[in-house]
């Protein structure tokens, strides 16, 4: 199989190196190439062997899948170097936000098959949650096929395509809200009196634990947090004060804003 990036960024590079771990394929099935970065490909070469070129012809032959991995600003770029050299084979990936099928068809100027993804940073350890939609032209095969692909770094359900805003901000942007919170959960500590370096390895273990716990209970979050809250005493104290606090309208807040902007992406 042959696999081309088109984008060797942040959330491409989190899935070719989780690609890898899986031993699903193998380095040398990978191709990347970027705008001009041509350094961060050296690297990528060096620490994992993948091949990497700026020749299209040479990328795009026998490719299977071709990931479109610029930001939603950059694919202009993208399809007019790309558009003429485009080979029958060819099945375009796009993880790019809002940008839907039809218009990737228009600006690339093709009938091949084209999905769209959308993962989340958590593939490079193999835990991304990935929305995928299909365009007509991918046929059963391929989809199997590309099914496997994406659960080897996570897990993946196909949902329509105007669904993948939701997916976008609950699952894709997700990783980033949740640091965030952690972020302030680790100043807020750090405010207690113990020294920070502690702090920031006692929350990272406590952050880590808490997703084992996730993983291997089959309680419901709620009464995981209930087994935890003695009556009258210390968290049923701090969950008092944080309740002062509208937190499921602040959340609500976050995932309209984002489902927003990735309707704006799409306009
Ligand atoms: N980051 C995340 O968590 C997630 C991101 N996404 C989507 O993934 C996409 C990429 O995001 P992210 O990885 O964060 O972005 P990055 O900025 O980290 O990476 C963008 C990549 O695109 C390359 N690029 C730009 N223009 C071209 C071009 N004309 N030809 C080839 N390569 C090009 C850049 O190359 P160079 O460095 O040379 O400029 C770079 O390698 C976005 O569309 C985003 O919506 C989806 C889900 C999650
Ligand atoms: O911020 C963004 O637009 C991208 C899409 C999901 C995560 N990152």
């Amino acid at each position: 199989m042959k696999i081309v990036f088109y984008g060797a960024g942040n959330m491409a590079s989190a899935i070719f190196e989780g690609l890898i771990s899986s031993s699903l394929l193998n380095s040398h099935d990978i191709y990347l190439t970027n705008r001009s970065s041509e350094n961060q490909l050296q690297d990528y070469q060096e620490k994992l062997n993948i091949r990497y070129s700026y020749d299209d012809i040479e990328l795009l032959t026998d490719a299977d899948y071709v990931f479109l991995a610029t930001k939603p600003y950059d694919f202009d770029s993208l399809a007019e170097r790309i558009k003429d050299k485009i080979q029958p084979g060819n099945h375009f990936i796009s993880i790019m936000a809002g940008i839907s099928i039809n218009q990737i068809k228009t600006k690339l100027q093709t009938q091949n098959p084209i999905a769209r993804i959308m993962p989340n940073t958590n593939a490079q350890v193999q835990q991304s949650v990935t929305g995928i939609t299909f365009s007509e032209s991918f046929d059963a095969g391929h989809k199997d096929e590309l099914f496997k692909i994406l659960n080897s770094f996570g897990t993946a359900l196909e949902v329509e395509e105007d669904k993948l805003h939701q997916v976008t901000a609950i699952t894709g942007s997700g990783p980033a809200f949740l640091y965030y919170m952690y972020e302030q959960y680790i100043k807020a500590a750090t405010k207690m009196g113990l020294d920070k370096d502690h702090v920031d390895a006692a929350v990272r273990n406590l952050i880590i634990g808490t997703g084992h716990m996730l993983e291997a209970s089959e309680l419901e979050i709620e009464q995981l947090r209930e087994n935890i809250t003695s009556k009258g005493g210390t968290t049923k104290a701090g969950l008092d004060a944080l309740k002062k606090y509208p937190v499921e309208d602040i959340f609500t807040d976050c995932l309209e804003q984002a489902i927003k902007r990735s309707k704006e992406l799409a306009d």
